[in-house]
């Protein structure tokens, strides 16, 4: 599948340097959740997640994250439901994380950041063929977002840790198969916050509907630490630059709402 960030590079930015302005930017992404601000949404439906582990193929550092991607050429691992219309295929997953356990997240919730995020991507398989159509159209994409908390070793997070020391360096990838990315939600995702957004890394686009778990997952100090030892310099680079701190700065809100699926 392609739905990696291929397309991000084709836009070469410096790492983190913000472009200057996102054509109309009223609708980016991270930001900060104000809880008593949010408002319930009772017409918000459970989320329906259904991954097939066999779809699973590889992980690829690309620069700015690593990332373990699943084939996407047929509706075998989707998400429907919660605030979405249509149904979305998984393209891949990805995390950012901090240089130390105080920061590393991309959104917060009243302002608490946490040492590290997950983003599962899917695209809106019911109205286009691929991810690249998708990535530009404003329902294209849906993003679940799982906060990470250091605490006790996560045991299906294990067999990923252990297969990152081979892409260690940016364009390097690896094989990886049979990877359930469900084990990674936490055990209730019925309680998210959702709000119009746009992707947090080039090409930046406001085509995403975010979904932000309230409940986190924990992985051990250990576990974070594998994913700090990752570079975003390729193999042939004279200076090697650790794979930290790959969250984008907050983004202003804008009068969008942020809707919660609980009281
Ligand atoms: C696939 C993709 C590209 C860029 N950015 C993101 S993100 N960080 O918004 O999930 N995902
Ligand atoms: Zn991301």
């Amino acid at each position: 599948s392609v739905c990696s960030s291929k397309l991000a590079l084709s836009q070469v930015h410096p790492m983190w340097q913000e472009p200057l302005a996102v054509p109309g930017g009223d609708r980016q992404s991270p930001v900060d959740i104000v809880v008593r601000e949010s408002i319930f949404d009772p017409q918000l439906r459970p989320l329906k997640v259904q991954y097939d582990p066999r779809t699973c193929q590889q992980i690829w550092n690309n620069g700015y994250s690593f990332l373990v991607e699943y084939d996407d050429t047929t509706d075998k691992s989707t998400l429907k439901g919660g605030p979405l219309e249509d149904q979305f295929r998984l393209c891949q997953f990805h995390f950012h994380w901090g240089e130390n356990n105080t920061w590393g997240s991309e959104h917060s919730i009243d302002r608490r950041l946490y040492p590290a995020e997950l983003h599962l991507v899917h695209w809106n398989s019911d109205k286009y063929s691929l991810f690249e159509e998708s990535v530009i159209e404003e329902n294209g994409l849906a993003v679940i977002a799982v906060f990470l908390k250091v605490g006790k070793r996560h045991e299906g997070l294990q067999k990923l840790v252990d297969a990152l020391p081979a892409v260690r360096h940016k364009d390097s990838v690896v094989e990886f198969t049979k990877f359930d990315p469900a084990c990674l939600l936490p055990e209730n995702i019925n309680d998210y916050w959702t709000y119009a957004g746009s992707l947090t890394t080039p090409p930046l686009t406001e085509a995403v509907t975010w979904i932000v778990m309230k409940q986190h997952i924990e992985v051990s100090h250990d576990q974070l630490a594998v994913f700090r030892s990752l570079l975003f310099t390729s193999a042939e680079e004279q200076l090697q630059r650790s794979m930290v701190n790959n969250f984008r700065v907050q983004q202003a809100l804008k009068g969008r709402t942020v809707r919660s699926s609980f009281t």
